[in-house]
């Protein structure tokens, strides 16, 4: 039977990996619904048209003349705005990538999970920001919530949920990023280009220069005690700088399970795709004999902060895991502007965290305020450590 799919974040990194799978599929396995990006009319066209989707839809009503004029003749129907995506991300579908980038992605994921289906989450601040809330909705509506960040996806792989008591500990790993190897000097005088060079994957900006800070590792923790049974000082963090682990279960028999495949996401994409099945992925397959070594070590968390501050957000609850996120997606941003430096990332977060405590986040909309609050001071904060605009 034809399967609806729609994908939030269509024009991205994660977004074409899916379409690419979609598009290598048998005929008739899959149709696609809705395609929703940020401001890429033409990226959002071209994906529309390959994929004959029923519509296509842009956050940025400034977008909509030239996604209209793209599409014109196509019978393909073009909309923009906050309420247009909203209504996209609800129409029926049977699964959902949820992969637009940063909080941003938190309404429509959540419109995504209260129309049902299956979630394919890739947006983890969506998870961070506002994880009690995503969690309570999926109950609520029935949703199935598959992992698709590539750790979260292979612990979901490895783990043997009927006996959650057995598992000891979950690992994370991570390559390290391109300053995996760097001096203090070298990370103060890091530039965006540097940051962006990821060692092993090919990604977004923002998850990239989080990689270089590793706060995609510390938001990973927290993603991970989102979504498995696991207490925080259980879930691990691993530097592997061949990214060829992807994650690993210790159980209390002595088994270490591990999940390993190339470097692509299209795999653990693949993998939400035809769960609970298996599907083919033209990915590259491992050649361990050729690889030869696996090198694994504990992370430096003097070196990099963001574990240590994303390990006390977690613990401290409330919403300080919504303030993390915020204050990080503002400082990246700066960086990426050359308005702030690499190590002030790390600084903004730290002050913004000190600045606003731990208030409580019982609904949505104390999520989205403290978003806000967290955005202005992180804004304030920067302000006076970086560089003028
Ligand atoms: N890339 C990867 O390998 C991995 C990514 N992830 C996570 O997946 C998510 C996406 O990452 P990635 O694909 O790399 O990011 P990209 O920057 O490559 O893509 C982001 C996507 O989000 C869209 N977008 C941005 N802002 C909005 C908005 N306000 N409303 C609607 N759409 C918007 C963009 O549209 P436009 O192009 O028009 O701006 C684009 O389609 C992130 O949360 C990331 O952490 C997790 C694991 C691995
Ligand atoms: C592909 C994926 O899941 C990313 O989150 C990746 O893990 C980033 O690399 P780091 O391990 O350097 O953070
Ligand atoms: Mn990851």
């Amino acid at each position: 039977m034809t399967r609806r799919i729609t994908i939030l974040g269509a024009t991205g990194s994660i977004g074409r990996s899916t379409i690419a799978l979609l598009e290598a599929a048998p005929k008739g396995e899959f149709a696609v619904e809705a395609l929703v990006a940020g401001r890429d009319a033409a990226g959002l066209a071209d994906a529309a048209r390959r994929l004959r989707a029923r519509v296509a839809v842009l956050a940025d009503p400034a977008g909509l003349p030239a996604l209209r004029e793209a599409l014109a003749g196509t019978g393909i129907e073009a909309a923009a705005g906050e309420a247009a995506v909203t209504e996209a991300a609800s129409r029926p579908a049977d699964w959902t990538m949820a992969a637009i980038v940063g909080a941003a992605g938190l309404g429509p994921t959540l419109a995504a999970i209260r129309r049902g289906g299956t979630l394919a989450l890739a947006n983890k601040e969506a998870l961070v920001c506002a994880g009690e809330i995503v969690l309570r909705e999926i109950r609520e509506s029935g949703a199935t919530l598959l992992p698709v960040d590539s750790e979260h996806n292979a612990i979901f792989q490895a783990l043997d949920a009927r006996d959650p008591a057995m598992v000891e500990r979950i690992v994370l790993t991570a390559s390290g990023g391109p300053f995996r190897l760097a001096s203090e000097a070298e990370m103060r005088a890091a530039t965006p280009e540097k940051a962006l060079r990821h060692p092993v994957w090919s990604m977004g900006a923002k998850i990239s220069v989080d990689s270089a800070t590793m706060f995609n590792k510390g938001l990973e923790v927290i993603e991970a005690a989102r979504l498995f049974p696991v207490p925080p000082e259980r879930i691990e963090v691993l530097i592997h700088p061949q990214s060829t682990v992807h994650g690993m279960v210790q159980y209390a028999d002595g088994s270490l399970l591990a999940q390993l495949g190339s470097p692509d996401m299209r795999t653990p994409i693949a993998h939400a795709l035809a769960w609970p099945r298996r599907m083919r992925a033209d990915v590259p397959r491992l050649d361990l004999a050729a690889l030869g070594k696996l090198e694994f070590s504990a992370p430096d968390e003097a070196r990099f902060p963001a574990l240590r501050l994303a390990r006390e957000a977690l613990l401290a609850g409330a919403g300080v895991p919504t303030i993390l996120n915020a204050a990080n997606e503002v400082a990246v941003e700066r960086f990426l502007a050359r308005r702030l430096g690499f190590l002030d990332i790390a600084r903004v977060v730290e002050a913004t965290m000190e600045r606003l405590g731990a208030p409580a986040v019982p609904g949505l909309e104390e999520v989205l305020a403290l978003d806000a609050a967290a955005r202005t001071e992180a804004g304030h904060i920067a302000g006076r450590l970086g560089l003028a605009a």
